[in-house]
């Protein structure tokens, strides 16, 4: 019998997908409403096909970059997602060693399961490179005391996610009445007036949207933004911007990175996948303030698709997970190494020696319609 080798993130899928109990699956797994979005968020860069240029040395080829004054050796980071102890017993702390050991940047969510200072001393002592993830509560003081804890820890960037003024409407978590699994807690809340736990759900109430209705701020505003400016000296991204006028009023707001996100069809359905729009926010944003991109990125060649197209880097947010059931940090580790070889053979194969090349390149990627309709 073969061995069980697991060679693309795609194995890590049905791999993770085995061994999740149904509500931690289901969550991770799902998006919301009808998951159109969800879906479109991979089908469209299916759609998208790479035009390889040849006899042009690649006997050097370099794939760093700079983000925030770090040098990271793969433009691909980790996408903030919430509740990592659903998958491993050591959560958030394995996978901030996979990222350590891959060689880039961990953006920690408001909800992990373990607090913002045990995963900064882990990355203190692994030498990973952490940003914060920033839900703002209706109470300001909470917000604004997570804020003083992130620095404190050691965070490098604060990533206001703007796409979550109240929760999606994600039927699978509220079929399970899904709430977060005894003893795990909110544990950037644990000692604190915000509740640290979740209400328990039962069959056809989700827990987690009784949280969001209880605690979450919906009157998030581009005035929270401008609040948040006066309370730290971190670089402030923008994790959920999809339309050319937003970015607009993001520089504006002179936020110091967007990132191009629809929470991974977690939030609003019938949107547009990320690499949809990613052209109109680059073509509003130019290129003084680094655009990402997270969303639907399964394999190297959407990475090279994301950057040939104009993003600075890319996160992936589910990969991850995946990763993380399979192989602990070492299978966080072995999903970005998959991620950043599958990345550096694009750019092999299609002549392409750096990311600058990539990014200036013409017509390298194209829509599969340009070509016949086989
Ligand atoms: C299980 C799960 C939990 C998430 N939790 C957060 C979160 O706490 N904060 C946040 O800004 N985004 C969160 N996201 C969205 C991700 O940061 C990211 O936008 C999305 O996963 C990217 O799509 P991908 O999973 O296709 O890579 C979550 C996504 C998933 C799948
Ligand atoms: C205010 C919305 C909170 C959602 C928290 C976790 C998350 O982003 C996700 O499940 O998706």
């Amino acid at each position: 019998m073969m061995p069980n080798v697991l060679l693309t993130v795609d194995d890590y899928r049905r791999e993770a997908v085995k061994r999740l109990p149904q509500m931690a699956r289901d969550y991770y797994q799902s998006g919301s409403e009808a998951g159109k979005t969800l879906f479109r968020n991979e089908k469209a860069f299916a759609s998208l096909l790479i035009r390889p240029r040849c006899l042009r040395s690649v006997a050097k080829v370099t794939t760093s970059v700079e983000w925030f004054g770090a040098t990271h050796a793969f433009p691909i980071g980790i996408a903030p997602t919430a509740f990592h102890k659903m998958a491993t017993f050591d959560g958030e702390l394995d996978t901030v060693r996979g990222a350590a050991a891959a060689g880039t940047v961990m953006i920690c969510s408001s909800w992990s399961t373990t607090s913002i200072e045990e995963i900064g001393e882990e990355a203190r002592k692994t030498g990973a490179v952490l940003w914060f993830q920033l839900y703002v509560y209706k109470d300001r003081d909470a917000t604004e005391s997570l804020i003083r804890r992130a620095e404190k820890a050691g965070v490098k960037a604060l990533v206001l996610t703007v796409d979550t003024p109240v929760l999606g409407r994600r039927l699978a978590d509220t079929l399970n009445g899904f709430s977060l699994p005894s003893p795990l807690k909110f544990a950037n809340f644990e000692n604190s007036v915000t509740k640290a736990e979740m209400p328990t759900g039962g069959a056809g109430k989700s827990g987690f949207m009784q949280y969001v209705s209880a605690q979450i701020d919906p009157s998030l505003s581009w005035e929270t933004l401008r609040w948040i400016r006066t309370k730290t000296d971190l670089p402030i991204l923008v994790k959920g911007v999809m339309t050319s006028e937003d970015a607009e009023l993001a520089l504006k707001a002179k936020v110091d990175g967007i990132i191009v996100s629809n929470h991974g069809g977690r939030q609003m359905d019938d949107i547009p996948a990320t690499i949809e729009v990613l052209p109109e926010v680059i073509q509003a944003v130019g290129k003084d303030v680094p655009v990402f991109l997270d969303g639907g990125i399964r394999n190297g060649r959407d990475v090279f698709k994301a950057i040939a197209l104009g993003a600075r880097g890319v996160f992936v947010g589910r990969p991850i997970l995946w990763g993380l059931t399979v192989g602990r940090d070492q299978g966080v580790r072995d999903v970005l190494a998959i991620l950043q070889s599958e990345f550096l053979h694009a750019l092999q194969l299609t002549g392409i020696r750096s990311i600058e090349e990539l990014q200036g390149e013409k017509n390298v990627v194209v829509h599969k319609s340009a070509f016949s309709k086989i």
